[in-house]
């Protein structure tokens, strides 16, 4: 497939074609398992405390599990719940059979990201966090491969940009995100250079400058600009920031499209994405749990 366009302006890259068809297939998908065992794949989904990009993210995926067809359950917990209330809630959800996957949502108020991951169920850790998921994912072997950078990886290949030997820059090195993006990069023949808080903005618009994609992975407001990117350059952007109860992505996508060949939209075109590998993974835990019974 080419997507060129005509004015020499960026592709807007909005993932609204590819995202219908993913979800029809994952329909589809659900259809047969559940008509095959007679239950549907479950999802739950934990949300602690008020942050609203959690808010509703989490609505969104019980949402779209349901109309996908799977059993969700939307698992509200308040902000303040001690470290032991939590890890007892988890274990129940571990144990739930009519559960074969569990998000739950980032941030945990007053509960360490790490800690918190800590107490699921590897095989039902659909979000990919656990050390043990990500210990496979750095080894090459099969795992739950995090939604969002998946997400976006598949968003690339829809629009025809292949990335084997090209110099992608990852701004960003967190666990959702930045970390799980650079091994999937490295696995899909790239070369990965990471910046993070500490990267100097001259070091980040050189390199900016000699990368062939640029992946915002910060949550720091148009950190990524037009003067940091090649001519002909594609930019992805998953971050996302509040100000003002406004949203903002790390790219500007005013200033970066009169340069780049393609650009995401905004980060919700990764976001879009982002539910569906979410749900697959479910699909994925759902067959796993039941066939090795
Ligand atoms: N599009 C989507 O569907 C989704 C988007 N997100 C968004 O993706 C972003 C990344 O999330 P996550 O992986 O959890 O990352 P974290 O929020 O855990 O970490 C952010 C990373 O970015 C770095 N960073 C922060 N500010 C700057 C800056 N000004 N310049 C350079 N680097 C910076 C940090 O550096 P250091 O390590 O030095 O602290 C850290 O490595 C967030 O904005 C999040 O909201 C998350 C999930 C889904
Ligand atoms: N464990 C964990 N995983 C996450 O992936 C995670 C998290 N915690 N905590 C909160 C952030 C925020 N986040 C969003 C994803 C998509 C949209 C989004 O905007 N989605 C699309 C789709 C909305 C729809 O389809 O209705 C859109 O608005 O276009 C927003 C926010 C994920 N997060």
């Amino acid at each position: 497939m080419s997507f060129t366009t005509q004015s020499g302006q960026a592709v807007m890259m909005d993932g609204k074609a590819l995202a219908k068809e993913e979800r029809e297939r994952l329909k589809a998908e659900v259809a047969t398992f559940t008509e095959k065992h007679g239950f549907a794949p479950g999802l739950a989904v934990v949300l602690v405390g008020n942050d609203p990009a959690s808010i509703d993210y989490s609505g969104v995926l019980v949402r779209h599990a349901r109309e996908y067809g799977m059993h969700a359950l939307h698992h509200v917990l308040p902000s303040g719940i001690s470290f032991e209330q939590f890890t007892e809630e988890i274990a129940g959800l571990n144990a739930d059979k009519s559960i074969h996957g569990i998000s739950i949502q980032w941030p945990v108020p007053g509960i360490d990201q790490s800690h918190a991951t800590l107490t699921l169920e590897p095989r039902k850790d659909v979000e990919g966090y656990h050390p043990i998921s990500t210990g496979k994912l750095f080894s090459g072997s099969d795992t739950f491969i995090p939604a969002t950078p998946l997400g976006g990886l598949r968003l690339l290949e829809h629009y025809g940009y292949k990335l084997y030997g090209k110099l992608c820059l990852v701004v960003g090195f967190g666990v959702t995100v930045g970390r799980p993006l650079t091994a999937l990069l490295i696995a899909a023949g790239a070369t990965p250079v990471v910046t993070h808080l500490p990267t100097p903005r001259e070091t980040l618009v050189k390199l900016g400058r000699e990368a062939d994609f640029i992946f915002g992975a910060a949550g720091a407001a148009h950190l990524i600009t037009g003067e940091m990117v090649k001519p002909g350059a594609v930019v992805v952007d998953f971050g996302m920031s509040f100000i003002d109860g406004k949203m903002y992505g790390d790219v500007e996508v005013e200033s970066v499209r009169q340069v780049a060949q393609a650009v995401t939209t905004s980060p919700s075109v990764s976001g879009r994405l982002t539910s569906i590998a979410l749900l697959e993974n479910v699909l994925k835990a759902a067959r796993q749990q039941t066939e090795q019974l």
